[in-house]
C-alpha cells in the first residue's frame, strides 16, 4: 500500500503536514498539552533540548532529563485538533514517510496529557488532579472511523445521551491500565480517578451560560449522579476521550491528567491556575523519570 500525496501530506523537508515533525524528532514518551505556552513550561525542566518546532498551534520540544527522552506537543483546544496530533504522531512513528508505506510491526508511544479541567464534584477541589480512568466523548469523532473495537460501557453512553438530550452518540474509552496504575501508585496529594466528560465546547456543552443557555439547564446536577463500575463522572474538559480513542485504535498507551482549575458545584475558579498546572508538571515529570 502506498499513501498518495493528498492523504499522507508532507512538507518540502519531508516532515508531516501540520506538526512539521520527522521520525527522529519524536521520543518514545510524549507529553501532550492544550496551551502552546505550556510546552516551554515543561521543557524548562529538560537538561537538554534537541528539537524546537512550531506550526500554527502545534509547538513541539524534544529533549531529555538524564537518560530519559521526552517530546512535548501542544494541540490547541478540542478533539478535532487531537485527531490531527494523534494521526500525525502515529504516521511519523508507523509509516515510512519516504516510501509512503506502513512500517512493519507497531512502534507504540507512551502519551500523557497534562491539561486543565473543571470538577463536577464538591469533594474534588481546586488544585487537585484527576487521572481519567475513562474518557467519554461528546465530539462525534468516532462516527467517522471504521472500527471493530468494542468500546467501553455502551449502556452508560446510551443513558448519558438520553439525559443530555443529544442527537450524537457518546463513546467511552478507558485509560491505559499500565499508565493509570503507574500514577495512582505514586503518593501524589489530591489525586483522584474517575470518568472525564470530553465536551465539544467550553460553555453550554459544559453547562455554562452567559448570553446563551444550555439545552439541559441542570446538566451538572444530573451528571453528578452518573457512575459506572464504581467510577463517577469527575470532570469536564475538551480532549481526553479523543486521545483515549486514538490511543486505542492506533495502539498507543494513553493517560490524561487534569489539573482542576474550576469547581462547577461551588462555582469557583482558581485565582492562580498556572501554579496548579506547574505542580502537575513537576509531579508528572518526577513520576516519569523515577
Ligand atoms: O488546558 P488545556 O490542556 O487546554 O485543557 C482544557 O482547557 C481548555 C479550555 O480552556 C481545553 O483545551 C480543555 O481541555
Ligand atoms: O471548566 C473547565 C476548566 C478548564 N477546562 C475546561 O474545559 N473546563
Amino acid at each position: 500500500m502506498t499513501y498518495p500525496a493528498s492523504e499522507l501530506i508532507l512538507n518540502a523537508d519531508g516532515s508531516i503536514y501540520h506538526l512539521r515533525l520527522l521520525p527522529e524528532d519524536v521520543a518514545d514518551t510524549v507529553l501532550v498539552v492544550g496551551d502552546p505556552d505550556r510546552v516551554g513550561l515543561i521543557s524548562q525542566f529538560f537538561d537538554r533540548i534537541e528539537v524546537k518546532k512550531q506550526h500554527r498551534e502545534f509547538v513541539t520540544h524534544t529533549g531529555s532529563i538524564g537518560k530519559k527522552r521526552f517530546t512535548v506537543v501542544s494541540s490547541g483546544i478540542g478533539a478535532d485538533n487531537v485527531e490531527i496530533v494523534m494521526t500525525e504522531l502515529d504516521a511519523v512513528r508507523n509509516i515510512d514517510l519516504k516510501r509512503r508505506e506502513p512500517l512493519s510491526g507497531l512502534n507504540p508511544l507512551k502519551i500523557i496529557r497534562i491539561g486543565t479541567s473543571g470538577s463536577l464534584q464538591h469533594d474534588i477541589p481546586l488544585g487537585s488532579v484527576v487521572a481519567s480512568s475513562a474518557g467519554v466523548g461528546l465530539d462525534g469523532l468516532l462516527d467517522f472511523y471504521a472500527t471493530d473495537e468494542s468500546l467501553w460501557a455502551p449502556e452508560f453512553c446510551a443513558e448519558l445521551r438520553q439525559t443530555l438530550q443529544l442527537r450524537l452518540q457518546p463513546y467511552a474509552v478507558e485509560a491505559s491500565a499500565t499508565l493509570l496504575n503507574g500514577i495512582t501508585s505514586r503518593l501524589i496529594p489530591n489525586l483522584y480517578t474517575g470518568i472525564t466528560l470530553t465536551c465539544p465546547g467550553f460553555y453550554a456543552p459544559q453547562g455554562r451560560s452567559l448570553r446563551l443557555s444550555p439545552q439541559v439547564p441542570d446538566s451538572i446536577a444530573l451528571l453528578q449522579q452518573f457512575s459506572w463500575n464504581g467510577n463517577r463522572i469527575t470532570n469536564f474538559e475538551m480532549e481526553t476521550a479523543a486521545y483515549y480513542l486514538f490511543g486505542k485504535l492506533l495502539g498507543h498507551e494513553m493517560l490524561s491528567l487534569s489539573a482542576i482549575v474550576a469547581n462547577r458545584v461551588s462555582n469557583e475558579f482558581a485565582l492562580e491556575p498556572e501554579k496548579i498546572v506547574q505542580k502537575l508538571i513537576r509531579d508528572t515529570l518526577d513520576w516519569l523519570v523515577a
